[in-house]
């Protein structure tokens, strides 16, 4: 049976995570927060569910211990960051999402579909994100996932057509931007929407989360996936089937 290590485990999602586990009758084999030591021995998967600096040190931990399934739900990487962590992949089973949810993970595929089909002088593509008071990263790793399916969709990079804050004397929109908004208040789980804006005509696509749990539910069923796989860089979409 899977031995797992859970990071972060006093924080919402480690809660959440231990919580998902426990009720499936899995061996909890590690828990650690910031300051602990992270003793990976007895473990076979971690999830990870912290900081980008947090995980990095948990990517490096997996290596030395010789190789373990690193599911990683942290969010707020910058590209540096991003790097070092994907130089683990040839060390650690990597599975990496900013969204471990079913319906985010198919939303992801119907907004490509829909940025493909809908042209982009035509149609504007705007993502809106909600999100509760103690998150400390924006946009959020959902809405750059999001971002990332529409300018897949339209053949173009994010990088260049990300849009993400505006403020002030901004001038027009520009044509095939893809605009960023922000929403941060009480104890907002995660809302998600991808509007496409036509003269006269709106198409939006949304999700709401309304419990923890499901992304709990996902980062273990990824951690089983992981243990079946070799070395290398995941998705949830490879989880689910989807790639
Ligand atoms: N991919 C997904 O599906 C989801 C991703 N997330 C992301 O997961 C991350 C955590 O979210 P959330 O649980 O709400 O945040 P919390 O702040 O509640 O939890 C983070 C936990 O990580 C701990 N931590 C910090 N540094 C370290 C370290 N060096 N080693 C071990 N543990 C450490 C924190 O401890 P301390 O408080 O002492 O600093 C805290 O217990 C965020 O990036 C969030 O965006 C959240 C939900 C779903
Ligand atoms: O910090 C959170 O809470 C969440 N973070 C993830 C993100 O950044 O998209 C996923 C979810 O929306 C909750």
């Amino acid at each position: 049976m899977t031995r797992f290590a859970v990071a972060g485990a006093k924080g919402r999602m480690g809660q959440a995570v231990i919580r998902v586990l426990t009720e499936r009758g899995f061996d909890i084999a590690a828990t650690f927060d910031k300051g602990d030591d992270i003793d990976l021995t007895n473990a076979d998967a971690v999830i990870d569910f912290t900081t980008p600096n947090a995980t990095l040190a948990i990517a490096e931990a997996c290596a030395a211990a010789g190789g373990k399934v690193h599911v990683i739900g942290s969010t707020g990487f910058m590209p540096e960051q991003e790097t070092a962590l994907n130089a683990y992949q040839d060390r650690n089973i990597i599975i990496r999402s900013g969204n471990f949810s079913l319906g985010v993970n198919i939303l992801m595929g119907l907004v490509k579909q829909a940025a493909a089909k809908l042209d982009a002088l035509d149609w504007d593509i705007e993502v809106t994100e909600a999100h509760h008071k103690r998150k400390v990263d924006a946009p959020s790793g959902t809405a750059l996932m999001l971002g990332h399916a529409a300018a897949d969709g339209r053949g173009v990079s994010l990088h260049n057509a990300k849009v993400a804050a505006r403020d002030g004397l901004t001038g027009q929109r520009e044509p095939g931007t893809i605009g960023f908004s922000v929403i941060r208040g009480g104890g907002i789980v995660g809302e998600h929407s991808v509007l496409f804006a036509a003269e006269d005509e709106l198409i939006t696509l949304s999700h709401s989360a309304r419990d923890r749990t499901l992304f709990a539910r996902g980062a273990v069923e990824a951690a089983l996936y992981g243990v079946k796989q070799s070395p290398g860089l995941y998705d949830m979409q490879d989880v689910l089937g989807f790639n």
